[in-house]
Order: C-alpha cells, then structure tokens, then sequence
C-alpha cells in the first residue's frame, strides 16, 4: 500500500540527516516540505519564534499539544538543559510512530515524553502520571478548536502558574478565533501576537505568545 506523507518525511530524515544531530534533522524536514511535499509543520520561520521564547523562557516543565511527525519536539526538546522534561500529546497514532523514530533519530529520546492520547484526556491525568506540578511552558498545535477548551481544563486542573507562558501555533491560518478572543480579552492574561507566516508558505500566519496571570 502507498506509504503516507509522515513515512515518506521519516524516510528523509533517515536517508539524509546525521543521526543524534536535532539542527541537521529540522534542516532535512525543512528541505523536503520546501521541494518535496508540504508538511504542517511549524516550520523554519515561525520555528525561529518558537526558538527565542523556548531559550527566554528556559521551561523546566513543558508540554506539547500535538506532535505530528515531531519536528517542533525537536525544536524544543534541543533548546532544553538536562533535567528538563518535555512532555508531548498526540491523538493520531500513525503520527506517534513517526514521531517516535524522528524524536529518537534526533537524540533527544532522554528529554521527550510522548504520550498518546487525547488532550482532553490526558491533561486530567498529568501530575498523576509525571509528578508535574504546574507547567512553565505549553505549545499548542494541535486541533484548532481543542485550543481553548484544553486552557481551561489545563487552568482548571491547577497545571498552570503565574508565569506561565502558553505559545499557540496558526492562530491566523488556519485560525482559533475563540482562543484568541479569550486569552486577548481575559484578566488572567497578557498577550502578544508574532506575525509571520504559515510554514513553507507566503500565506499570513502567526504565534500568539499568553503569560497566565494567576
Ligand atoms: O495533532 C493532532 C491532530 S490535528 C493536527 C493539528 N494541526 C493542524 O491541523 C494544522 C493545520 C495546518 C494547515 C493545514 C492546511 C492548510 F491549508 C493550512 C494550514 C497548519 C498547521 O500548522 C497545523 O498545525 C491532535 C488532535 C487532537 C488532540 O487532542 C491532540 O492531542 C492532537
Ligand atoms: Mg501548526
């Protein structure tokens, strides 16, 4: 049967990245979604964004909400210190297999936590399950509709802190318009919009950077 678009990233990454080397496996994703098949993932430009807030905010906790094929995994997971622990969600399973073998591919197996599952699942589930007390960072590029309903949840099960930034991916394209009404317009939190653009695209697109004020 026909390989799928992950199988067919993996394959890349196997074929042409050097192995333990994150900058080298996010270059080779970055080459094969600009000339081989377009991929939704963060990419190079808004990945720079979520770069500089990942090394400003130098997370202890973090969480990831939707992992793909694990390029944004890589991107945060390189930036972290040793005992650190990233901690990413992803719902499609043949996702989660691709993931795994890029995050590993990378090196960065050590750093990562993948777990599958629904968000709304498993963010009930967190501290049992990781002895997470709150989390410093969270980057939300899952389900766009899944976007504010998992704040709440993530405010009502007590996993967020004052200071705690949340960075949500393709608030423009495709768009979380809820999402970004509420966290622009509520009290608990201060927040700023990075315009770029939608990955490998010169389509507008952007990052919208929250801090939970408590
Ligand atoms: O990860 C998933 C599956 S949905 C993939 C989300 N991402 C997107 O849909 C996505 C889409 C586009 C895009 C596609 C076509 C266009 F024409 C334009 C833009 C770009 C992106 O950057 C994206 O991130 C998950 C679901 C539930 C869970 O509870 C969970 O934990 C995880
Ligand atoms: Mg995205």
């Amino acid at each position: 049967t026909r390989s799928t678009r992950p199988q067919r990233l993996l394959k890349a990454v196997q074929e042409k990245a050097m192995k333990g080397d994150p900058q080298s496996v996010i270059s080779t994703i970055d080459y094969f979604c600009r000339h081989s098949e377009w991929a939704m993932n963060v990419g190079d430009e808004k990945g720079s964004i979520l770069d500089s807030v990942v090394c400003e905010v130098s997370p202890t906790t973090a969480l990831e909400l939707g992992t793909y094929c694990g390029y944004s995994t890589v991107r945060i997971a390189r930036l972290l210190p040793p005992g650190t622990q990233l901690i990413t969600l992803e719902f499609n399973p043949a996702f989660a297999a691709v993931a795994r073998q890029v995050i590993e591919y990378a090196g960065l197996h050590n750093k990562v936590c993948l777990v599958e599952g629904a968000s709304g699942d498993m963010i009930p589930k967190m501290r049992e399950m990781f002895g997470i007390k709150t989390f410093d960072f969270v980057f939300l590029d899952h389900w766009k509709d899944r976007y504010l309903p998992d704040i709440k949840l993530l405010e009502g099960c007590q996993l967020l802190r004052k200071g705690s930034i949340l960075l949500a991916d393709n608030v423009i394209c495709p768009g979380t318009p809820e999402y970004l009404e509420y966290v622009r317009n509520s009290p608990h939190y201060k927040s700023m919009y990075y315009k770029s653009h939608l990955e490998y695209t010169k389509v507008e697109d952007g990052l919208e950077k929250s801090v939970f004020l408590g």
